[in-house]
């Protein structure tokens, strides 16, 4: 998938990265790495919108979580595939889901161990089981490709793990920031390193620890 070719990437008249091109295979798990405010957000929704130009189908876990406080964790996830249907369908879910639905939604939100939350409206959440339930909704769409900005970063880290395990598994591919170098290195088969608006290493995750650490110095 060829994404972005020299592109200047940012919100006004300096961009935050300069110069970014990017491939990505089908199967490639990408893991961006890089400091606060290195450009990973930016990167991602460039890719994200690269990705929809293209066809794709796109399943998204936003950094804000981006899911509605006062609706079931169960609700929440149904909205996963909104655009796979019509304002009348839509409406009916939001009221009384088939059957059918409410137990796809059911078996991710097993698979991100919120099954009991189900009917428990998410602003009553905690921030690692809103998380999960933004991760279930993204499961819950599914799609050719997962882009997902830190959405581990509120799990403790045996279940970041085991999550990152099912995110493998569902996707055939995964562009991710991550914050957690030890989670990045036994999810990803390429990492991106962002540092001074730049990307400074794009390879695959036995690049040398000191060079990822780098990213981090001042
Ligand atoms: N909507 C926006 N308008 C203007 N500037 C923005 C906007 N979003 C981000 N920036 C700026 O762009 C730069 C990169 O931000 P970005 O969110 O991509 O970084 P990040 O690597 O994802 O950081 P973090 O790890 O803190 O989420 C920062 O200097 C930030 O202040």
């Amino acid at each position: 998938m060829h994404l972005l070719d020299a592109a200047d990437l940012g919100y006004g008249a300096a961009p935050v990265l300069r110069g970014v091109t990017l491939h990505v295979a089908v199967g490639e798990r990408v893991v961006l790495l890089g400091r606060s405010g290195a450009g990973k957000s930016t990167l991602l929704a460039a890719v994200r919108q690269a990705l929809l130009d293209q066809g794709r189908r796109v399943a998204l876990v936003p950094q804000d979580h981006a899911l509605v406080p006062q609706l079931s964790a169960l609700r929440n996830v149904l909205m996963g595939r909104l655009d796979d249907h019509g304002a009348v369908y839509n409406l009916a879910t939001l009221i009384r889901p088939r059957r059918a639905d409410r137990d796809a939604a059911m078996t991710v939100l097993d698979q991100v161990g919120l099954c009991p939350e189900a009917d428990r409206a998410v602003e009553t959440l905690s921030g690692g089981q809103k998380q999960r339930v933004a991760l279930a909704r993204a499961l819950y769409r599914g799609g050719d490709v997962l882009v997902g900005d830190e959405p581990l970063s509120a799990v403790d880290p045996a279940q970041a793990d085991r999550l990152a395990g099912v995110i493998r598994d569902a996707f055939p591919t995964a562009i991710l920031a991550l914050h957690d170098v030890d989670l990045a290195l036994g999810f990803a088969t390429r990492l991106i390193g962002l540092k001074h608006g730049q990307v400074l290493l794009d390879g695959a995750p036995d690049i040398p620890r000191d060079l990822i650490e780098a990213l981090y110095a001042r």
